[in-house]
């Protein structure tokens, strides 16, 4: 940390970098070295009709986070920050969700929601579907990288750490749903891994009640990484010169 109270994960002269503010305390860093990760902004999570919306959650922030995600990204594409976008969910036939020796088979609301609901089997978070699909505002451009995960954690059994590492990349900046599923789990994991995870609280919303947001953004401002918001990583990476097309 500097004399000055900011961590600084790109203070080397010369470097591209910005001051995000940040709590528990602002954070230096460069976009040469730093991803978004846009957690799971599929219909299943965002959308009316979607699998959280059809198991119960409440889904009415989705709306906003989604246009606050497209700020991000459009600062974030001028900025030349790499963009990784996370896609949730299994196979046609489940196989890759487990069967009942597998704890996700009992812990799944979506897989849960559909023993209860036979008539949406298939329909949930089975790839090449609706409910699947990232929402229409949120499609990956040219450059930008798509993954794919079966569990909440985007760095299990994923290729998340080796498209990382190729890229010499240390920090993340999350930004997705569900804020105290599959945005504190990856952000946790990453933390064991030495990755620096910043999330954008405004740019995330929970799965359940309005405490699990507090409870994840005093998790990761306390223990596992730094909150910030979308008004402050525009102010800070929008100030960087643009990177051409
Ligand atoms: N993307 C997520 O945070 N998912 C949360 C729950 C689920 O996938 O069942």
């Amino acid at each position: 940390m500097q004399a000055d109270g900011v961590v600084a994960r790109s203070a080397e002269p010369g470097v591209r970098a910005v001051t995000l503010p940040a709590r528990p305390e602002p954070i230096r860093l460069s976009p040469d070295d730093t991803a978004i990760v846009v957690i799971d902004m599929q219909n299943a999570y965002a959308s009316p009709g979607g699998y959280l919306d059809l198991a119960g959650f409440d889904i009415s922030g989705a709306a906003a986070v989604i246009d606050r995600i497209a700020t991000v990204l459009d600062v974030a594409h001028a900025a030349g920050l790499p963009i990784i976008y996370f896609q949730n969910g299994w196979d046609a036939d489940y196989v890759e969700a487990g069967g009942p020796g597998s704890p996700n088979y009992h812990k799944s609301n979506a897989l849960k929601t559909m023993r209860r609901r036979p008539e949406l089997q298939g329909k949930l978070l089975a790839r090449g579907t609706w409910d699947y699909a990232l929402v229409d505002r949120l499609k990956p451009r040219p450059g930008d990288i798509e993954l794919h995960k079966t569990r909440y954690s985007g760095f299990f059994n994923s290729q998340l750490d080796s498209v990382l590492r190729a890229r010499g990349i240390r920090n993340l900046i999350f930004v997705g749903i569900a804020t105290n599923v599959c945005v504190e789990s990856t952000l946790r994991d990453g933390f064991f891994l030495e990755y620096f995870g910043v999330m954008l609280e405004d740019a995330t919303h929970q799965a359940g009640p309005s405490f699990l947001q507090q409870a994840t953004v005093y998790n990761v401002e306390t223990f596992f990484g730094w909150v910030s918001t979308v008004a402050d990583f525009c102010g800070s990476f929008g100030q960087l010169p643009q990177e051409e097309a």
